[in-house]
């Protein structure tokens, strides 16, 4: 059986609470059929938007009343969309699966991810997080909130956090259980909730968001997954991104999309963490390959009927 790891981008979950309750149906159909055509499918997403969303409530309480609504970290904001975003997207697919005659349990697992204190990402804030802002807007927000910020690839300007590389799964061993058993998963989400590992057994959380791109390559490899599946708002990578002289990547070897990234052909935030990703899982082990598409064309793309294919050769 076809094992596939899907990660799931910002079309697949919408902006905000309302959005989400309606994008995770949509989302939920493509997971069934997927599972339905025989594949086993781990599911994990990002958490930008909401991240972002929970950090800036959280703190318009601590500002009004400190004492009742202490500081809240942003690594129990990150577990806090890891979970709200499960608990959506577990209960669609749950739903259309038992609608399907499938009975088959979908669990979320509150997955930690290790990363390195001494990462130099926690010096240089990348990963875009909230929501999209005007440049006055932003610049006001910044410096209200004492946050950094950055234009999103040419999308309006957002808060930046640290994004330090994905170390270990802490879960690990769980998610393989659950895998084994044949039971879908939703695991990583958001990237996982970051942590370093102190004194004794200690795992402190740390103020970052992982990229749910570099972590879904970890865990593609981890669970000896045949395809990653990076699913995001266009069908296909394209060099010469938004110019005239655009082209769409259909099947492309590591060594030809190694050299797109150097010649910077993806924008960093967005298509380059997926790009990279994708390398760093096709180019792990013989046989294996990245998809790069839209949600909706997910099924067609693990067929190879459309898509951006990373092969290992
Ligand atoms: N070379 C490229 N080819 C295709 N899309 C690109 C490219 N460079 C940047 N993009 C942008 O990257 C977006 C996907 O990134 P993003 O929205 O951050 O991902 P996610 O789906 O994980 O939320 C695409 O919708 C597109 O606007
Ligand atoms: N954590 C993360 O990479 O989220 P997005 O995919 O929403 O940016």
């Amino acid at each position: 059986m076809t094992r596939v790891v899907v990660a799931l981008g910002g079309n697949a979950l919408g902006n905000n609470l309302k959005e989400q309750m309606i994008a995770v149906k949509t989302t939920a159909k493509s997971i069934a059929d997927m599972i339905e055509a025989g594949y086993e499918v781990i599911l994990t997403h990002g958490n930008g938007p909401q991240s972002g969303m929970i950090q800036l409530a959280m703190g318009e309480l601590t500002a009004k009343d400190p004492e009742t609504y202490p500081h809240v970290p942003l690594s129990v904001c990150v577990a806090m969309s890891q979970t709200y975003i499960g608990y959506d997207l577990q209960n669609a697919l749950r739903e259309e699966l038992l609608d399907r005659g499938i009975t088959k349990p979908v669990s979320t697992i509150a997955t930690q991810v290790v990363v390195d204190k001494e990462d130099p990402a926690f010096l240089t804030p990348t990963k875009p997080i909230g929501r999209f802002m005007e440049k006055d807007e932003a610049e006001l927000f910044a410096k209200e909130k004492g946050v950094q910020i950055m234009e999103d690839a040419g999308r309006g300007y957002r808060q930046v956090v640290a994004s330090p590389k994905p170390i270990e799964i802490v879960e690990m061993e769980t998610i393989k259980t659950l895998v084994a058993d044949g039971q879908s998963v939703i695991a990583c989400g958001g990237g996982g909730i970051p942590v370093t590992k102190e004194e004794g057994n200690h795992l402190k959380g740390a103020a970052a968001v992982i990229d749910k791109d570099y972590c879904s390559a970890l865990l593609a490899d981890l669970v000896d997954a045949d395809m990653l599946v990076v699913l995001t708002a266009v069908e296909k990578v394209a060099i010469n991104y938004g110019k005239p002289d655009q082209k769409d990547l259909g099947d492309v070897t590591v060594e030809e999309m190694r050299q797109y990234a150097k010649e910077g052909h993806f924008a960093p935030g967005s298509m380059l963490p997926k790009v990279e990703a994708g390398l760093q899982f096709a180019s792990s082990k013989p046989g294996r390959k990245t998809l790069i598409t839209l949600l909706e064309k997910a099924k067609d793309g693990i067929a190879g009927e459309t898509g951006t294919v990373i092969h290992f050769e």
